[in-house]
């Protein structure tokens, strides 16, 4: 290694630790959700997720809203924007948030968990937006049917040129 940064996480192995549930969903629903979503990225690369329930996991994720903690990211009440995640990293780095101020679901309605937390795992791993309108990793949420295969090619692309 000549020092150079890798835009990825440097191992395989990452810990997560949902931090708080949103009232909206059941937790079981909630921790399936996050679970698949990661799983979206794991099918594709060498990564792996263990789930830890204390202490410091790489990717810390958390229901919050408008100004929150250290976060150098706002949110912005109902709609707009529905979470942010930070590039692989130490500290901030991976750590995912969602607005709680959506109405967060497992179907149709409100807005895909599943689905926001796929698309913002993909940041947390190092992929940037998407010009191709049917990635995953799309700018703009679009409510794919959350259980056809959410990733396109260009995605697989954008994670396998990573950790491929
Ligand atoms: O870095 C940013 C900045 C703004 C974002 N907007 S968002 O939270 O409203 C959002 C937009 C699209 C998606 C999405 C796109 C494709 C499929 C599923 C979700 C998820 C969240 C999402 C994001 O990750
Ligand atoms: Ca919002
Ligand atoms: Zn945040």
């Amino acid at each position: 290694q000549y020092g150079y940064t890798l835009p990825g996480w440097r191992k395989y192995n990452l810990t997560y630790r949902i931090i708080n549930y949103t009232p909206d969903m059941a937790r079981t629903a909630v921790d399936e959700a996050i679970q698949e979503g990661l799983e979206v990225w794991s099918k594709v690369t060498p990564l792996q997720f263990t789930k830890i329930s204390k202490g410091i996991a790489d990717i810390m994720i958390a229901f919050r809203t408008r100004v929150h903690g250290r976060c150098p990211r706002y949110f912005d009440g109902p709609l707009g924007v529905l979470g942010h995640a930070f590039p692989p990293g130490p500290g901030l780095g991976g750590d995912t948030h969602f607005d709680e101020d959506e109405n967060w679901t497992k179907d149709g309605a409100g807005f895909n968990l599943f689905l926001v937390a796929a698309h913002e795992f993909g940041h947390a791993l190092g992929l940037s937006h998407s010009s191709d309108q049917t990635a995953l990793m799309f700018p703009n949420y679009v409510s794919l049917d959350p259980r056809k295969y959410p990733l396109s090619q260009d995605d697989i692309n954008g994670i396998q040129s990573i950790y491929g």
